[in-house]
């Protein structure tokens, strides 16, 4: 994912001449940036990327040896840019790099912190730069471009000493750019500097309007800040949009689920005062206070494992949801990775029943065996297009959890790169999926056995629009999921009420949607479909 001006040598857009925003523009504009110019600095010449320059490799090794934390922004700065431009995961790629910079636990908290902060205020730090340098974030190149961010993130949002922060940015710059990137960062670093974060945001209001300033002020994509006002507006809460932008916008706590039969939330709290505290919605959940989760030694045997408290109550909900005969069986329709399945696996154990999963992915089924295989229980693991179910095997499962694929937007604290690859086209296509998931795997229960809807979206096209499809169907209706989350959640668990009738307004129904924000989970979406008898 390469743009313009980042070094394909194409010309860039927009009329700018020079690259990294390096002065040569000819505007002679001043920088907005509190009456410094980014031409000061950037435009002494030095910024321009000559042919030499251009040639040499981006990295230039490994971070000189100026101390942990200065190792700590190169691994910040590595993952930033894969993410940027190879469509890299950081969840993924972050761990690796600290491995192979061998970071201390503490530099691996600041490189965390450093990649995961910068991520999510990118939007914001995107209009600052863009502000401060007098030309829009695409002219700027890749490596440059995600240096800035990341120096922004240090500048605005942390206790690094201002002075350290424009040093090391400069330096980075000149490591994974060039002496004159150095001082085009160097100028831009120096303006950003002298505005705080609140009057930055004060000059959005002057200097933006529309969807751009939406993307500033909340560092979201315009679309998504709409579909989550809509859905809050489904509820009567749009007054809480700010709120979760916010919580979107912050650090999650890590949360960990003791499998039933496998561990025990209270005795885990004796165990580690010092690492852990309870959960605040599921009843098996903990939160990491601090570190790593290997340090919980439960963590490494698969008897505790990392899982947001949302994704904890959807499976309790559907375990919970109709009284339970032993022998049933229980399908997890799209298990992959395997979190869920791990929990059902247990309490299936725990309740005698008999869980199958499913993933049409080879390699996330992977991922379910290698998360079921610790438990031990046997749980066979399909890989078949969910789609077919309900005519391979009609009216055979009791209950059938459709943890469906989605836009995700419910986990953008903890994926903040998502938010940025995400595109509304996605979700007509992701709608009919879903539609088709729920569909196959009712057509899969059996009369009076039960479905739970699922997505990690707030979207309401993805939840509550799939959802009242399938009620057009005269074999299903919707239980009140609202009471039997309440059931088995903590006790003032804050829901708002979310009717869910059919369209000739019959029945009880309702749907769970959770909220970062309100409950400190993921914006887990639940609907219970029972098969009519
Ligand atoms: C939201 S994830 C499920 C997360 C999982 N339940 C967990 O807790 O770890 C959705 C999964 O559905 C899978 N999927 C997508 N289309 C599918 C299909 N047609 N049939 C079965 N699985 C599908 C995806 O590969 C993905 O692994």
């Amino acid at each position: 994912m390469t743009r313009d001006g980042d070094g394909s040598g194409k010309r860039p857009r927009g009329g700018a001449s020079g690259r990294n925003g390096s002065g040569g523009d000819g505007s002679g504009r001043g920088g907005p940036g509190g009456g410094g110019s980014p031409r000061n600095g950037a435009g002494r010449g030095g910024a321009r990327h000559d042919a030499a320059e251009r040639a040499r490799p981006e990295r230039r090794g490994p971070s000189r040896g100026g101390g942990g934390a200065t190792a700590a922004r190169r691994v910040a700065y590595d993952v930033l840019h894969a993410v940027d431009t190879d469509e890299a995961y950081a969840n993924l790629l972050l761990p690796h790099r600290i491995a192979e910079a061998r970071l201390s636990a503490a530099d691996a908290g600041l490189a965390t912190e450093l990649c995961f902060g910068t991520l999510r205020g990118r939007g914001t730090y995107d209009a600052i730069i863009a502000l401060a340098a007098d030309r829009s974030i695409d002219l700027i190149d890749a490596p440059v471009r995600d240096v800035l961010r990341l120096g922004a993130h240090q500048l605005l949002a942390t206790r690094v000493a201002p002075h350290a922060a424009v040093n090391e940015t400069v330096e980075l710059a000149r490591e994974v750019a060039s002496r004159g990137a150095a001082g085009f960062v160097n100028a831009v670093m120096r303006t950003v500097s002298r505005t705080s974060l609140d009057d930055w945001r004060a000059r959005f209001a002057e200097r933006l309007d529309g969807d751009a300033l939406v993307e500033a002020t909340t560092s979201h994509p315009a679309w998504i800040v709409r579909a989550l006002r809509d859905a809050l507006t489904a509820e009567g809460r749009q007054d809480e949009l700010d709120a979760l932008v916010a919580a979107d916008n912050a650090s999650p706590r890590v949360g960990l689920v003791a499998l039933p039969g496998f561990a025990d939330a209270a005795s885990l709290l004796d165990a580690h005062p010092d690492l852990l505290e309870e959960g605040t919605a599921s009843p098996l959940g903990l939160r990491l206070l601090r570190g790593d989760p290997s340090a919980v030694a439960e963590v490494a045997d698969g008897t505790v494992r990392v899982q947001d408290e949302g994704s904890q109550l959807v499976a309790l909900a559907l375990a919970a949801s109709t009284p339970i005969v032993p022998g049933e069986r229980w399908l997890d329709l799209c298990a992959g990775p395997g979190g869920k399945a791990a929990l059902l696996a247990a309490l299936a154990r725990r309740d005698g029943t008999e869980l199958v999963a499913n993933e049409v992915q080879p390699a996330r089924a992977r991922l379910v065996r290698r998360a079921l295989e610790p438990l031990r229980l046997g749980v066979p693991v399909s890989e078949l297009d969910g789609r077919e179910i309900g005519e391979l095997e009609p009216a055979r499962y009791d209950r059938v959890l459709v943890d469906a694929p989605c836009t995700g937007l419910g986990a953008l604290r903890r994926r903040p790169e998502s938010r940025w690859r995400k595109s509304p086209v996605d979700v007509g296509a992701l709608v009919e999926i879903q539609e088709a998931l729920l569909d196959a795997a009712l057509d899969a229960t059996r009369p009076g056995g039960v479905v739970a809807y699922v997505t990690c979206s707030p979207h309401l096209a993805e939840t509550t629009g799939v959802v009242r499809r399938a009620l057009r169907r005269d074999d299903v209706e919707a239980l009140d999921a609202e009471a039997v989350v309440r059931a088995v959640a903590r006790p003032g668990l804050e829901l708002a009420h979310r009717p869910l009738t059919p369209a000739d307004g019959s029945g009880h129904g309702t749907s769970v949607q959770l909220w970062p924000h309100r409950n400190g989970t993921d914006a887990m979406f639940l609907a219970l479909l029972r098969r009519t008898p």
